[in-house]
């Protein structure tokens, strides 16, 4: 088996340096200053590991963003995002983080969480554990539903079918019940609190691979369980994730929620006026049939 461990640790020293991003450019809205914010991490990033491994790939959220092909192929591929909770860090709200995953032959490697504000990093590599600032991270190991508190996410999604999916998905889980329900507006910070057990579970649909990757990697290295909403085998590229502290958690919540149609984020971007658009939003066939069944 390859090893992989000197790009992590190239990989957690460029996270902790473009954490240390302090300065703020004022702009004119809070959107231009975020985007000014998010493009420059992810420069950085990009910049310092492709001069130390010229021949390695990038998925990264910005420059997805700004049209380039969202493919993930064999090759030795970092999965970044580089602001992890763009909504908070324009309000302030203190959960931000810098994900990286890297994956070789589709298969993840290692992955890398910093929350800068609460300075944590979370790492994991495959078959060897999940850590925080250093220290062995473990899943509650909880397995009675009724006992979790489940963190998932509000999402960027604001059509009708999305919001009623999401809220009545809260709703059941609410009635269930669970101790409670959390959401951090950021997913990558949201899996971490699994993996270190201060959170039962997490799931949502809508995410995408760089929001994912480095956490779930984190959560089974801490003991936990990584699936598709549906219960089955979780793809990276499928923007369907369950993250939970046990098996019977994670089938109990795939019972429960109900899904709503999303495009993968390796689908081809959609077409707009004869032109490939960068929107890669939930949209596509209608819910599948069994969807009827699930419990209320
Ligand atoms: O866009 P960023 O901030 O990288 O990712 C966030 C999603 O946009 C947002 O919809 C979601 O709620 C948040 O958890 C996610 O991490
Ligand atoms: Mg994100
Ligand atoms: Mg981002």
């Amino acid at each position: 088996m390859a090893d992989w461990t000197d790009c992590l640790n190239f990989g957690i020293s460029v996270a902790k340096r473009a954490g240390e991003q302090k300065e703020v450019k004022l702009k004119s809205s809070p959107a231009d200053l975020v985007t000014e914010t998010d493009q420059r991490v992810e420069k950085i990033l990009i910049s310092a590991i492709s001069t130390r491994y010229p021949q390695h790939r990038f998925i990264g959220e910005e420059s997805v963003a700004a049209g380039e092909r969202l493919q993930l192929t064999d090759s030795p591929t970092w999965i970044i995002d580089p602001i992890d909770g763009t909504v908070n860090f324009v309000h302030r709200f203190p959960f931000v983080a810098i994900s990286i995953a890297f994956a070789v032959n589709k298969q993840t490697e290692f992955g890398i969480v910093y929350s800068c504000v609460e300075d944590k990093l979370f790492h994991a590599q495959r078959g060897r554990g999940a850590f925080l600032n250093g220290e062995p991270l473990h899943v509650s190991g909880q397995e009675d539903i009724s006992r979790c508190v489940v963190v998932t996410e509000i999402g960027a999604e604001r059509d009708d079918l999305a919001l009623s999916t999401l809220t009545s998905n809260i709703f059941r889980l609410l009635k269930l019940p669970v101790h409670g329900v959390r959401a951090l507006g950021t997913a990558a910070v949201d899996m971490c609190q699994v993996a270190m057990g201060g959170a039962d579970a997490y799931y949502h649909i809508g995410m995408h691979c760089w929001d994912i990757a480095a956490s779930a990697i984190i959560v089974r290295e801490a003991g936990g369980v990584v699936t598709d909403t549906d219960g089955g085998w979780f793809d990276v590229m499928s923007r369907r994730v369950i993250a939970a502290s046990s098996s019977a958690v994670a089938n109990r919540i795939a019972q429960v929620i109900r899904p709503f149609p999303c495009r993968r984020d390796d689908e081809e971007p959609l077409q707009s006026g004869g032109q490939l658009t960068a929107d890669r939003k939930c949209a596509g066939p209608l819910m599948k049939s069994d969807d009827t069944n699930k419990t209320h």
